[in-house]
């Protein structure tokens, strides 16, 4: 056996020093990129470029490694090589251990500094402040809808989206000892209680059931105290030393977060880019319609269409609308002028790269 191991490990300890001399290779040329950038007050981060590397190594990848892993490699070889240009800090929703904070590394890798926040109008304010150069922030779930809050703050908020994530939101039901011994109340956050609901009828229909503010919060709250169960991520469970009661609880197998990037950049197109809306027409029938016209005449696609009762303001409701394309894209550019001219109100949150998954 080990006479076997060993020609394979020298192979891979051959092929481990191209590959580490190759990695600082490309460092070296970031941090030229980084120094070009610096004269010209340039960003540093441009969602675009590493879009467009990502889908070059999905597109050119001759396996056995899989896309997605060969993808993931990559997007960490980017992220430490925009260290060394800059390290970027991101806000997000914490604590640490949250969907949020997975969203962040999934976007930039794991070389940024992150930055947990307490709500997610901390993360709008620490964005616009500049204590943070980005924000991540969910917007919608697939089986709960939209986050209501986040779409109140991008009407308002002079931020830019410059990209999205989706994350696979898998929970699990934990506990200090990895059983429901003793426990006398399941904590997680509302959206997550809703996301399990069918779940938790079917087994724990008398136990308590306990909002607090995020999912990670419910995995420190069972550390602490064994009658408190937990639904979260593993990952928060792992951090808090929890036992998995059972995986994989929440109702839709498929459920999915996304969430959105918000900043002061505007990225160029990458050639496969969505663009974010918020418009507003007078109540009369048929307004909404006719408002819309102009991208089906264009050939723009609508990808989402959400509408949001106005709390302030003129108008009844608000649409956030997301079309195919980037703003400077010809098509994209004529249907938004013809819309906002049909529009009471009218604002572009941004145009940015589709997420990869
Ligand atoms: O191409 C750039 O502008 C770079 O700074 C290089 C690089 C990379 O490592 O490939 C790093 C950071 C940017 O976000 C995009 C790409």
């Amino acid at each position: 056996m080990t006479d076997k191991l060993k020609p394979l490990r020298d192979q891979i300890d051959a092929i481990d020093a191209q590959i580490l001399s190759l990695l600082n290779q490309r460092a070296k040329v970031a941090q030229e990129v980084g120094h070009v950038k610096a004269e010209t007050n340039a960003p540093v981060f441009r969602p675009e470029r590493e879009a467009q590397v990502l889908r070059g190594v999905a597109e050119r990848n001759p396996g056995p490694m899989g896309d997605t892993e060969a993808q993931t490699i990559f997007r960490e070889i980017m992220s430490a090589c925009r260290a060394l240009e800059k390290r970027v800090t991101v806000a997000y929703l914490g604590p640490a251990g949250t969907f949020s904070e997975q969203a962040v590394y999934q976007q930039f890798g794991h070389a940024v500094e992150g930055m947990p926040c307490a709500s997610i109008d901390e993360v709008f304010r620490a964005t616009e402040a500049g204590t943070a150069e980005f924000g991540v922030v969910p917007v919608e779930n697939s089986s709960e809808g939209a986050i209501n809050r986040t779409l109140d703050l991008l009407l308002q908020t002079p931020l830019i989206i410059s990209g999205e994530v989706a994350i696979a939101v898998h929970h699990s039901l934990m506990s200090k000892t990895g059983t429901m011994d003793g426990v006398t109340a399941i904590c997680a956050h509302s959206q997550a209680l809703a996301q399990c609901q069918v779940w938790l009828n079917e087994h724990f229909p008398h136990v308590e059931r306990r909002a607090v503010a995020s999912n990670a919060e419910a995995a420190r709250l069972a550390s602490l105290d064994p009658t408190v169960a937990a639904i979260a991520s593993e990952i928060a469970g792992t951090q808090y030393n929890l036992g998995v009661v059972n995986s994989h609880i929440q109702d839709d197998p498929h459920n999915r977060t996304r969430f959105v990037i918000v900043g002061h950049l505007q990225p160029g197109p990458s050639g496969s880019d969505r663009t974010s809306l918020v418009l507003a027409v007078p109540n009369k029938a048929g307004a909404v319609y006719q408002l819309l016209a102009p991208l089906a005449k264009h050939g723009v696609s609508m990808t989402r269409f959400e509408s949001r009762p106005a709390r302030v303001g003129t108008w009844e409701y608000y649409f956030y609308v997301d079309i195919e394309g980037h703003v400077q894209n010809p098509a994209v550019t004529q249907a938004l002028a013809e819309l906002k001219s049909n529009a009471a109100f009218f604002k572009v949150l941004g145009s940015y790269p589709t997420s990869l998954n």
